[in-house]
């Protein structure tokens, strides 16, 4: 029997229509719904039994707290039917590293859920939305990839939701895990995977999931972007907004400034939960200085700040503890 895999569309470049097909750029995303997009692919009936919804028709980098929740709570409805064996999300690149490590860290389920995009819009030549699909559902369907959490597929190559990052403005080939590399590969039709997914499910996830579909929104978690001469006048400005948590992308190893520093140990003191993240795009954020420990910062491991920040973000809902935090993360 064929498995059945249902896709949900999201929007995004995958999605997109511009005027000219040799503009690759310009376009409006989310013009081209998931009927169409579906249409582009037939040959995914040779594979699974496919059925379509569409979710959202949105630019991702417009994506809100609200989107996101709505998506985890789709794909939780989807994962808890017996009439479903894996799910794949059309979404646009923009965010989409976020939306998956977001889904990753709930993921209950045996069954993959694959997200995949593209960079080029549906209208223009050589448009690499269709190949992807039809590769997200050739993952999305194979035996092997269950047991993996959520899966990232483009450009013929799988990434896991935790390590994978978005690497280049608009190449084809923009998606990569700069720690550890793509865990496999669709090639000529055929999936391989090289090694394990990096899982990264929280402890219960079944029930963080259904706690997160009654949510709205999230909780307010700036990042802040390190650099030189940072005073940390915007620590004070958001502790003031009323931040529940800072993510702070600091330099290399997760480094603060000295003036950052006082303000964020000032931000820990009135109950702001710290991570400390890192600009640099590989490599993983240790404890470093001993003043950051005492400080009670957080080190974000291999997370990079945004994926911290949603951590953060659903650890706060549950409320579960800095020294949870600081367990999940070592
Ligand atoms: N390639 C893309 O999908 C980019 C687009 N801005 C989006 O994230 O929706």
């Amino acid at each position: 029997m064929q498995k059945r895999i249902h896709i949900l569309a999201m929007g995004g470049t995958i999605a997109g229509s511009a005027n000219d097909s040799s503009a690759t750029t310009g376009y409006q995303a989310g013009a081209v719904g998931i009927v169409e997009l579906m249409a582009a692919v037939p040959q995914v009936k040779e594979i699974a039994e496919v059925t379509g919804e569409q979710l959202a028709a949105i630019d991702s980098k417009d994506i809100t707290a609200a989107e996101q929740l709505q998506l985890v709570s789709r794909v939780r409805e989807l994962l808890l039917k017996g009439d479903v064996d894996g799910v794949v999300i059309t979404h646009g690149t923009d965010t989409m590293e976020e939306s998956a490590y977001l889904l990753d860290l709930v993921h209950f389920a045996d069954k993959p859920v694959v997200i995949t995009g593209a960079m080029r819009p549906a209208t223009a030549l050589s448009a690499d939305g269709p190949l992807n699909i039809l590769d997200a559902v050739r993952v999305a369907a194979a035996d092997s990839a269950r047991d993996r959490g959520v899966l990232v597929v483009l450009n013929n190559e799988i990434h896991s939701a935790r390590l994978v990052t978005k690497m280049s403005t608009t190449a084809v080939e923009t998606f990569q895990s700069p720690v550890g590399g793509a865990i496999g590969a669709i090639n000529d039709g055929v999936v391989v995977f090289y090694h394990g997914a990096e899982l990264h499910h929280l402890p219960n996830a079944l029930s963080v999931s259904e706690k997160l579909t009654s949510q709205k929104e999230l909780p307010y978690v700036p990042v802040l972007y390190g650099h030189s001469d940072d005073d940390g006048r915007l620590v004070k400005l958001v502790a003031d907004e009323g931040a529940k948590g800072i993510v702070y992308a600091g330099m290399g190893n997760g480094s603060i400034p000295a003036r950052v520093e006082a303000e964020l140990g000032a931000a820990v003191e009135q109950g702001i939960v710290v991570i400390r993240a890192s600009s640099s795009i590989s490599g993983m954020v240790t404890k470093a200085e001993a003043s950051y420990e005492e400080a009670g910062f957080i080190a974000s491991g291999l997370l990079n700040p945004r994926k911290a920040r949603l951590l953060l973000q659903v650890a706060l809902v549950c409320g579960k503890s800095a020294a949870d935090l600081r367990k999940f993360l070592a």
